[in-house]
C-alpha cells in the first residue's frame, strides 16, 4: 500500500519507533537508523528481558524496518544522512526538542534541501512551551494528565492502566498524521511538519471522561472505572471477584441483572437506577457475584444478554480462538533463525493483515545496502565502517 514511501526513521523508545512500524507495516520502505552502539531500545534490557538475543523492545517495534547504523554527529555521517534525507518522503523523529536541529536536521533544514518533504515528531509535552525540554516517558505522562489518578481501585492509590500505553497511542496518532500529510502532499504537493506529544496523546486518552469533567460533571469517587467513566457507565459495570476469578459486567440494566442473577429486589428498579443508585447496587451485586464461579455464572448472564466477560490473562490470550483467528500471534524465526513469536498488524486490508516481511534486524543489517543504494561504492563503505561512521553487521560484498 505504502510501497514507494521511503521513511527515515530517527526514532527511540517506543512511540518513535512503533509509528514508523505501523507505515512499515503498509509497506514503506522504512529505515531506522540509529547511533552505530545501536538506540537506546535495542539496547534496553536486563539479561533476562533478551529474547533469542534481542531487547524485547526491538522486538516490538523492529518489524518491516531496515537498519542502518549511523554516527550523526561526524562529519561523514552527516554526508551520509544528508543524502538518505534527500530521497526521503517522511522523516520521523522523537528525541527531546531540538536535538534534531542540532545535528543539522530539524525541519526546516530538511525542508530546505527536500521541500516536499512530510517531517513527524514526538515529543514528551510539545516542542515549545516551559515543559518542553522534561524527560518524556510514558508513566510520568500518565501521573502528569490524570490518568494514573482516575484509573486503579477506587480506594486505592493512584495506578497506570499498563504498560506503555500513551507511547502506543501517540504512535497510533502520529502514524495518522503522516499518512494524512503524504495523502494531502498528493494533491497540494507540499510536505509539512506534523508534531505530536505524549502529553496529549495522554489527554487524548480520557476523552470521554474529561470532556465529561470539563462540562460540569464531577464524581464522588476519585479513581476506578466510576471515577474516570461514572458520567456514562452505571452500575455495576466494572470488575467483580466471583468465587474463582473476576468477571466484568457493563451497562447491564437492573431488571435484566435481577433475572439473570436471581436478585429479585433489583426486579422493579428502573434502568436509571443503575445510575442514581450505583454504589448501592454495584455492592449488592458484588455480593451476589462472589457466592458462585466465573463458570456457574455464564449461562444467565448469556441468557440474559448482559454484556460481560471473564477477565483474562496472557495465558489465555495465547489460547484465544478468536485472536488466533484474527492472526494476531506470528511464530516466525529471528535474524538468526531463532523462533519468535510477534504481534501482527492490528489491521486488515481486503481481509489479510499485512505480512511480517522483516522480523527486526541486527543492527546495521543493511547498513551496506543503503549506502549502496545511496550510491557509494564498495571501498568508501568499508572505509565508513572502519571509521565507525557506520556500523555494518552484514559480511562485505
Ligand atoms: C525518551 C527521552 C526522555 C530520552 O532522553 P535522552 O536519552 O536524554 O535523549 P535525547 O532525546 O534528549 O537526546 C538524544 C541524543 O542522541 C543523539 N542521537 C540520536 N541519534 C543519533 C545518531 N544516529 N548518532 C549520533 N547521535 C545521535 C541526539 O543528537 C541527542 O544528543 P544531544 O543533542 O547531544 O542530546 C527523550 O528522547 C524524549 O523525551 N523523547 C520524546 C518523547 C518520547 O518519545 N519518549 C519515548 C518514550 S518511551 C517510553 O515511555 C517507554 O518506553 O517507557
Amino acid at each position: 500500500m505504502l510501497s514507494g514511501i521511503r521513511v527515515i526513521s530517527f526514532n527511540h523508545f517506543h512511540a518513535g519507533p512503533m509509528a514508523a512500524q505501523f507505515l512499515a507495516d503498509l509497506g514503506a520502505d522504512v529505515i531506522a537508523v540509529e547511533p552505530v552502539d545501536g538506540a537506546f531500545h535495542r539496547n534496553w534490557a536486563v539479561a533476562n528481558r533478551f529474547v533469542a538475543g534481542q531487547s524485547v523492545n526491538l522486538l516490538t517495534t523492529g518489524r518491516n524496518k531496515r537498519s542502518l547504523a549511523l554516527d550523526m554527529k561526524s562529519a561523514d555521517g552527516k554526508a551520509i544522512a544528508r543524502r538518505l534525507l534527500e530521497t526521503a518522503d517522511a522523516v520521523m523523529e522523537n528525541f527531546r526538542p531540538g536535538a534534531m536541529a542540532r545535528m543539522g536536521f530539524g525541519y526546516e533544514q530538511v525542508k530546505a534541501f527536500n521541500p516536499g518533504v512530510v517531517y513527524a515528531s514526538v515529543s514528551g509535552y510539545g516542542a515549545s512551551g516551559p515543559d518542553r525540554d522534561l524527560p518524556g516517558q510514558d508513566l510520568l505522562l500518565q501521573a502528569r494528565s490524570g490518568l494514573a489518578a482516575r484509573t486503579g481501585r477506587a480506594d486505592g492509590a493512584p495506578t497506570p492502566t499498563g504498560p506503555v500505553i500513551v507511547d502506543q497511542h501517540a504512535a497510533s496518532l502520529l502514524a495518522m498524521g503522516i499518512l494524512a500529510a503524504l495523502l494531502g502532499r498528493t494533491k497540494s504537493g507540499r510536505g509539512c511538519l506534523v508534531e505530536g506529544s505524549l502529553l496529549q496523546s495522554a489527554i487524548d486518552l480520557q476523552s470521554e471522561s474529561l470532556t465529561a469533567w470539563l462540562n460540569g460533571a464531577r464524581s464522588d469517587t476519585p479513581r476506578g472505572y466510576h471515577g474516570l467513566a461514572s458520567w456514562c457507565s452505571a452500575g455495576p459495570s466494572g470488575i467483580h471477584a466471583t468465587a474463582d476469578g473476576f468477571l466484568a459486567i457493563s451497562m447491564a440494566s437492573p431488571a435484566d441483572l435481577a433475572v439473570a442473577l436471581e436478585m429479585p429486589a433489583l426486579a422493579a428498579l428502573p434502568a436509571s437506577a443503575g445510575f442514581d443508585r450505583r454504589d448501592e447496587i454495584t455492592q449488592a451485586v458484588a455480593e451476589r457475584l462472589a457466592q458462585k464461579t466465573t463458570a456457574d455464572w455464564l449461562p444467565a448472564l448469556q441468557k440474559q444478554a448482559i454484556w460481560h466477560m471473564p477477565v483474562k490473562d496472557y495465558d489465555d490470550l495465547r489460547d484465544d480462538a478468536q485472536l488466533a483467528h484474527l492472526g494476531t500471534f506470528v511464530d516466525t524465526q529471528g535474524a538468526e533463525g531463532e523462533p519468535v513469536t510477534l504481534l501482527g498488524h492490528p489491521l486488515r486490508f481486503d481481509g489479510a493483515a499485512p505480512p511480517v516481511r522483516l522480523v527486526p534486524q541486527k543492527l546495521g543489517a543493511q547498513t551496506r545496502d543503503v549506502l549502496r543504494e545511496a550510491g557509494y561504492d564498495g571501498a568508501q563503505i568499508e572505509a565508513f565502517v572502519q571509521s565507525r561512521t557506520v556500523g555494518a553487521t552484514a559480511a562485505p560484498a
